[in-house]
């Protein structure tokens, strides 16, 4: 338990009985940036409630800088100031005004301080002209900011996000994202965000972790984990995969349309655009399915008969 937060063995099974985690460990160091993704119900948002000390675990134990995380039911008041969570309902007072909610957990320091830190914060967060306005107020990507900068107005070191950017449009998304990127940047905060979707985690983390049915399947670096994803579900949470023969994928965009005879051959089937290619539904010549292939070529039609080639050192080779 010498690290900077110590994930070992954790076990949750809820009545029914659902399992949530199982034997879950991993190890998180300070700055890192990680995202978790999974399917479903896989454990994410039991495994981050856990990591805050908001509920208790059945086995197992978080360790934050060598000391063990008590449980809700082992603390008076839950939870720790260094390790907040955001989730993704925000969880803002609606009568209280923006300056209100950030500075709620400050109410217990000094006034001065208090009112320094909050200024500090609504600049941060590029809120300032907004201090005194309620959450019904803001936009969607407004009020997830005041959520996080709620969260960190006590200076946390671990910053835990639950999907806070799941009810926001792309626009928002996007603008909320690169704003925060700068700030964790500046901050050097340790964040572990659970999201649905790859690109929130390639905008603002490095890390991967891949759940499923409360395990741990794989972690490490997001460019490494979609160069070698070596399973098929993990390779399905970067887009979608071209089935080749058994355990041979392809990405759509390792398949190449060429005039010249290639290693197969389709009818286009549909066309859709998409800002940096077109992407073609082609059925396979000789073969029931049908692939998705990225174009960056316009010219091609609904119709068309095409060669399909594409490089074998692009070829996937997937477990189940
Ligand atoms: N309080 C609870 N009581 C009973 N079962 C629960 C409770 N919380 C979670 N579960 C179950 O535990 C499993 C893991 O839930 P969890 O919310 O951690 O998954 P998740 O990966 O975050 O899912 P999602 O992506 O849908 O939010 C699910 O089957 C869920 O139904």
């Amino acid at each position: 338990m010498t690290g900077f937060l110590s994930i070992e063995k954790l076990s949750k099974t809820y009545e029914g009985p659902t399992t949530a985690l199982a034997d879950f460990s991993m190890e998180i160091g300070q700055g890192e940036r990680w995202s978790v993704v999974g399917a479903s119900g896989s454990g994410k948002s039991t495994l981050l409630r856990l990591m805050a000390g908001l509920e208790a675990q059945d086995q197992g134990a978080v360790f934050y800088r060598g000391e063990r995380i008590l449980h809700s039911g082992e603390k008076l008041v839950p939870g720790y100031d260094a390790i907040q969570l955001v989730k993704q309902d925000k969880g803002l007072y609606p009568h209280s005004t923006v300056a209100e909610n950030i500075s709620r957990p400050l109410l217990q320091y000094d006034k001065a301080y208090a009112r320094e830190r909050l200024d500090e914060l609504l600049s941060l967060f590029g809120l300032e002209k907004k201090r005194d306005s309620l959450p019904r107020q803001l936009s969607g990507g407004q009020q997830q900011k005041v959520a996080i900068a709620r969260a960190m107005s006590l200076e946390p070191e671990v910053l835990l996000l639950d999907e806070p950017f799941s009810s926001l449009d792309s626009h928002q998304k996007r603008t909320l994202l690169d704003e925060l990127n700068l700030i964790f940047q500046d901050l050097a905060i340790t964040l572990v965000l659970v999201t649905h979707d790859i690109q929130d985690a390639l905008l603002i983390t490095d890390k991967l972790c891949v759940m499923a049915h409360g395990k741990l399947m794989r972690k490490g670096e997001i460019k490494d984990i979609h160069q070698d994803p070596k399973t098929a579900y993990v390779a399905g949470f970067f887009g979608p995969l071209n089935a080749l023969s058994e355990n041979k994928y392809l990405r759509p965009s390792h398949i190449q349309v060429t005039k010249e005879k290639g290693k197969a051959a389709g009818k286009i089937l549909l066309k859709r655009y998409f800002p940096d290619h077109d992407l073609l539904t082609v059925a396979l010549e000789g073969h029931s399915n049908y692939w998705q292939v990225a174009a960056p070529i316009r010219k091609l039609r609904k119709g068309d008969s095409v060669n399909l080639d594409w490089k074998e050192s692009h070829i996937l080779r997937l477990d189940e």
